[in-house]
């Protein structure tokens, strides 16, 4: 089993990133250009999973879903939000229907 550590190690170099040169890394390139320029990496890599899904070959899919999984990581990073915030999010909701949840908001 891949540790989920790989994830706490990509947001450290993330985080490390802030402070290099954008011409020597593309995180950093990424970080320099702003929010929009991040943002529109999320939108382009949700994009191309959806084609790759599309398209039936597991390791395209696997692939953009990489894609998509590390500029949301940047972006995370870009708000000062690391991969453990997401996580936890996920446990807690973890064992709650999605049908239930909607149910309780729709109640009141
Ligand atoms: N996991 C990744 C990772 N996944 C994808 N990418 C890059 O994301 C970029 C965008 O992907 P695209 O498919 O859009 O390719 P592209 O057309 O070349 O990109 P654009 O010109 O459109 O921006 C590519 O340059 C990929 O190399 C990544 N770049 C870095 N990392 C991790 O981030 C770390 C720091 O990277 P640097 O900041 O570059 O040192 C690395 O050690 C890795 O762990």
């Amino acid at each position: 089993m891949i540790p989920a550590e790989v994830l706490y190690s990509i947001a450290d170099t993330l985080e490390a990133r802030k402070s290099a040169a954008p011409s020597s890394s593309y995180v950093a390139s990424l970080f320099n250009k702003g929010e929009d320029a991040i943002l529109k990496k999320v939108a382009e890599e949700a994009a191309e999973t959806l084609m790759a899904s599309k398209d039936g070959d597991k390791l395209h899919l696997v692939r953009e879903v990489a894609d998509l999984w590390f500029h949301s990581m940047v972006l995370l990073a870009f708000h000062g939000l690391r991969p453990e915030d997401v996580l936890a999010e996920l446990k807690r909701r973890e064992g709650i229907s999605g049908h239930d949840e909607k149910a309780s908001r729709t109640a009141s």
